[in-house]
């Protein structure tokens, strides 16, 4: 078999255009508010893209660009400006944060309705107890792609490859919500080969490059890989070792060009459904 690969850049656009019409029948634009500090560079793609694709689909977005050595009661006076800011709709921190400022602090000082990364511990506890609050971008963009390479999830065998709060955590949730028999395995797990041997659909999210092998993906699974990490020759290179998985599995997604995307459009369905939400219009 060779897998079918799950083209997330063509399904972000879509997703995107649906978004730009229902944004040009509204009588306001959707405000976004991206605040990045430093020059992580893995954050300067990100912030580029998001800029572009926010601007194209009707967004009123900007970003805020503060230097390295910002203190945390800077950036929490900034927050609590945006917060209180009635064209704001969405504010996103850019992470991994400089170390003179704890993430855990500023994710927890943005206003929950206005949380389009869904991290902070509201939006995360919602989740959790299947109430209805701003979901994480990445899981959110995973779902789509999943639905869209025609996943039956309903007591589906999932694997989520890595427990992080922005990625795994939320990933878990979100196929649990939708009847997936899920496993989570991480740096502890005494056997990741065997466990993911198991997955109808694995997802991985760890950061390692090509961590996971050819034969370690089940004949037939459905694989995302959510990695984006940095190759010696300064390519992005996924999680999965691409072309070992190609010829096992049923459907892959590649690195760029899958999930990336994606998070980029979810980020923005977020920030339209926090618009709609602050002024209670209907979701639809
Ligand atoms: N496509 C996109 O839009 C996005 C992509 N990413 C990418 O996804 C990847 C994961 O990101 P994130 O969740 O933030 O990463 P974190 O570093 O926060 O978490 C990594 C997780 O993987 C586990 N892990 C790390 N190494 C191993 C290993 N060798 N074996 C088993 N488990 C391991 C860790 O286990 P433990 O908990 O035990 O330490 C941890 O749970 C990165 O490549 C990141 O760049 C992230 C966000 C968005
Ligand atoms: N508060 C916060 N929220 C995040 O969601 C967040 C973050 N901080 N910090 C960094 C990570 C990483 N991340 C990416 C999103 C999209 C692409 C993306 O668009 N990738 C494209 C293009 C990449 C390229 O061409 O270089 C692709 O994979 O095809 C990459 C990386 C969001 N993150």
């Amino acid at each position: 078999m060779t897998a079918t690969i799950i083209d997330g850049k063509a399904v972000a656009e879509r997703l995107r255009a649906g978004l730009a019409e229902r944004i040009a029948a509204l009588p306001f634009r959707p405000g976004l508010r991206v605040v990045r500090i430093g020059d992580d560079p893995a954050s300067g793609v990100y912030v580029r893209n998001k800029d572009r694709a926010a601007m194209a689909a009707g967004f009123d977005s900007a970003t805020i660009h503060l230097p390295a050595e910002t203190s945390e009661a800077t950036l929490l006076a900034l927050i609590a400006r945006l917060n209180a800011d009635p064209a704001v709709d969405g504010i996103l921190v850019q992470l991994p944060l400089p170390s003179q400022i704890r993430a855990d602090a500023v994710i927890a000082a943005v206003d929950p309705a206005k949380d389009v990364d869904g991290f902070h511990p509201i939006n995360a506890g919602r989740l959790a107890s299947r109430q209805p609050g701003l979901i994480p971008c990445t899981p959110k963009g995973v779902m789509h792609l999943l639905r869209e390479a025609g996943a039956t999830l309903p007591g589906a065998r999932a694997v989520v490859l890595g427990r992080s709060q922005i990625v795994g955590r939320p990933m878990l949730q979100l196929l649990l919500a939708a009847d997936c028999t899920v496993t989570v395995v991480h740096s502890r797990t005494r056997d990741l080969p065997a466990e993911c041997r198991r997955a109808e659909i694995l997802v991985a999210a760890v950061g390692q490059p090509a961590l996971v092998r050819g034969d370690w993906i089940a004949e037939g699974a459905i694989v995302i890989d959510v990695g984006i990490n940095r190759g010696a020759d300064g390519k992005l290179i996924g999680d999965v070792a691409f072309a070992e998985a190609l010829p096992r599995a049923a459907a892959i997604t590649p690195v760029p060009g899958g999930v990336g995307p994606m998070t980029i459009a979810c980020l923005l369905e977020n920030t339209l459904e926090a618009a709609l939400a602050r002024r209670s219009l209907p979701a639809e």
